[in-house]
């Protein structure tokens, strides 16, 4: 379903690049400026008091940098980081696992934290708050509950839709730090310094053909780079111009604000079928055969933060700015 080259999902062909090229520390973290600069405090002063750092909450876009910065605060702490999912922890029992596992300080990082099972969330309440757990032992008339101390621990917790979280569980977070979309000059700096890490040479403004490309999205500028170096090697001279860049990007049928056909097919299809919009999300969804959690999640966003789409109570509406991008001319009579 999800295989377009500008999706911002993780697959299979990132996840090598993406060890190589994933910043480690805070100093080469590339913009989100505003969380770096807080969480730099935090740390600092958990650091200073010898104590665990507060829990974090890390929400945004697939793609922005959440598991990054994770590993990045853990290396800054100095402290170890176990990685798992909502989803993996099937019973309070693999949580309890996990947590009596930990050392100090250390970080459990928790993707995907808004499918957590209910009966693990209850779990993680006081072991977040009190750094205790409560397991029940035995069933029926016999069952007692114990109280477990755990070393004191931070929780960064990572979702795409911190509006799923439960209330409960978002309130015990003490840090909750918002990701953006990254700008071009943020993308092109990234490219630059993957570039360097991939020892091929980039010169001109092809960093920035790639980054205007890249939806605001690092994983994805990441992608094309490697996409346009296979190019650069097999049909130029190992070097990427600018306008080697701008044609490899053009056969990918990339556009240039970094849509693809099944962005010009939304768009269209809200146009032409639907006279622009309103329209509601499962209806696009099922004219163009996408799923409408998918286009929410990992379309939409970048389409809303570039003003092509526009989100309205009674459904998406596509802006003056897409006919242009589109070169349709908008209807005259009054929508
Ligand atoms: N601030 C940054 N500076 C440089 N590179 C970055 C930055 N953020 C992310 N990247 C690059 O983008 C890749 C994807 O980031 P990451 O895996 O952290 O995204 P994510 O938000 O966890 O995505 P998902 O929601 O799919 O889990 C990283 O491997 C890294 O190479
Ligand atoms: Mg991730």
């Amino acid at each position: 379903m999800d295989d377009r080259i500008i999706s911002a999902n993780l697959m299979m062909e990132d996840q090598t690049a993406e060890l190589s090229l994933r910043p480690r520390y805070l100093n080469e973290y590339i913009g989100q400026n505003q969380v770096k600069e807080n969480l730099k405090i935090y740390i600092e002063a958990a650091k200073m008091r010898k104590e665990a750092l507060d829990h974090v909450l890390l929400y945004g876009p697939p793609g922005l940098g959440k598991t990054t910065l994770a590993n990045i605060i853990a290396n800054e702490l100095g402290v170890n980081l176990r990685t798992t999912s909502g989803p993996a922890i099937e019973r309070p029992g693999d949580l309890a696992a996990l947590l009596t596992n930990l050392q100090e300080g250390d970080v459990l990082f928790i993707d995907e934290i808004h499918r957590l099972h209910r009966t693990v969330e209850e779990v993680m309440y006081p072991a977040m708050e009190d750094f205790a757990l409560d397991i029940m032992i035995g069933k029926g008339p016999s069952a007692r509950s114990v109280r477990l101390d755990l070393p004191p621990f931070t929780l960064i917790g990572a979702t795409t839709r911190a509006g799923l979280l439960s209330a409960p569980l978002r309130d015990r977070f003490g840090v909750i730090s918002r990701l953006e979309f990254y700008t071009t000059d943020e993308l092109a700096y990234i490219v630059s310094r993957n570039a360097d890490i991939m020892e091929i040479e980039i010169v001109g403004d092809a960093a920035e053909e790639i980054a205007l490309r890249s939806r605001g999205t690092p994983r994805i500028a990441n992608r094309l780079l490697k996409r346009v170096r296979d190019f650069a090697q097999v049909a130029g001279d190992g070097i990427i111009h600018s306008e080697l860049a701008a044609e490899a990007l053009k056969r990918l049928q990339i556009d240039p604000r970094g849509l693809d056909e099944i962005d010009h097919k939304m768009l269209k299809a809200m146009i032409h079928s639907f006279r622009g919009g309103p329209v509601g999300l499962d209806t696009i969804a099922a004219t163009i055969g996408e799923e409408s959690q998918t286009i929410e999640d990992v379309y939409e966003p970048y389409l809303l933060q570039i003003g092509l789409l526009q989100r309205t109570p009674r459904g998406r509406m596509v802006t003056p700015a897409a006919y242009a991008h589109l070169g349709i001319p908008m209807p005259t009579d009054s929508r």
